[in-house]
């Protein structure tokens, strides 16, 4: 039977290199995964895009199946769709992860605690050397949605709530991100710990001031924060490590913020 796996996206509140402490927003971007074992190949294709490095999935096949007790030189084929942009700072590697092992498990019909997928999603994340601090904040996002917030040290969910319906707008630059040395995180430390007591009561607050400090931390561009706020966003900021930029608005104000700012932009809502 072939097995369906499915996750989501999500946009950072607070990122979780600073100081362990991580926060996102859901979104309703979308990755789809189906997997069926035969043959002698492994085979991954990957919907969209040539040139995306496969590894993370090729991991999280064989760490699943070694969870699970089975023989992982078995010949399968792994099929990836995903509406998210990846290496963008939007958390495409957390909902592949999820989204393959679900699909791994759904195959060979084993069930597995939601909270012990994403552990080991996690893991395989780390294997692939596409995360610092793990990105369990991002793995949680994408499968939960909500506003999160979590111990990325501990990998221990801090505070989970439903955040209501507002549309997203997703900036997107044509690069990818680019991997500024973890000191530079580090040197922003007492700016975060601010952050970290607004997010307490005011989590848009939070985000934009986040994105606003992690633009100066990755050297992006702050004007397209500026605009979208001018032009009527709740909060604008860089999303993870970037570049892409995410902006909530109200309900329905998403579109005309999107066609106001001078980027490639994706509009959805949160999740
Ligand atoms: N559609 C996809 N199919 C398979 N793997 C993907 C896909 N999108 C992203 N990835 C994996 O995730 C990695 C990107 O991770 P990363 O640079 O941390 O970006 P992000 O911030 O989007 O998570 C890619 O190199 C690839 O290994
Ligand atoms: O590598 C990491 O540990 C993290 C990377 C960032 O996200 P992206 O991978 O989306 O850039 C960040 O927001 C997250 O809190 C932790």
């Amino acid at each position: 039977m072939t097995g369906k796996g499915e996750s989501h996206g999500c946009i950072s509140v607070m990122n979780g290199i600073v100081s362990g402490t991580g926060a996102v927003i859901g979104i309703a971007l979308r990755t789809r995964a189906s997997y069926d074992e035969g043959g002698k190949t492994q085979d991954v294709r990957i919907g969209g895009s040539e040139s995306t490095d496969d590894r993370l999935a090729r991991i999280c096949v064989g760490r699943t199946l070694d969870a699970i007790g089975v023989d992982p030189s078995a010949g399968y084929v792994l099929s990836i769709e995903s509406e998210i942009p990846p290496s963008r700072g939007l958390k495409s590697s957390s909902s592949v992860c999820n989204a393959v092992i679900s699909a791994v498990l759904a195959h060979h019909g084993v069930s597995m605690d939601v909270m012990d997928m994403i552990r080991l999603g996690v893991e395989c994340a780390k294997e692939a050397k596409v995360t610092v601090t793990g990105s369990f904040d991002d793995a949680c996002g994408c499968e939960l949605g909500g506003f999160i917030v979590t111990d990325n040290y501990r990998n221990e969910v801090l505070r989970k709530e439903p955040f209501g319906r507002y549309d997203v707008v997703l900036c997107i630059p044509e690069y990818t991100k680019n991997h500024t040395p973890r000191e530079r995180y580090n040197a922003v430390a007492p700016e975060m710990e601010r952050i970290k007591e607004v997010c307490k009561t005011d989590p848009l607050a939070a985000m934009t001031m986040n994105g606003r400090l992690i633009a100066r931390v990755t050297g992006e561009s702050e004007e397209l924060i500026d605009d979208a706020l001018a032009h009527g966003a709740l909060a604008a900021g860089i999303s993870g490590t970037g570049p892409a930029i995410a902006v909530v608005a109200e309900s329905g104000k998403g579109g005309r913020i999107a066609e106001a700012l001078d980027c490639r932009t994706i509009l959805t809502e949160t999740r």
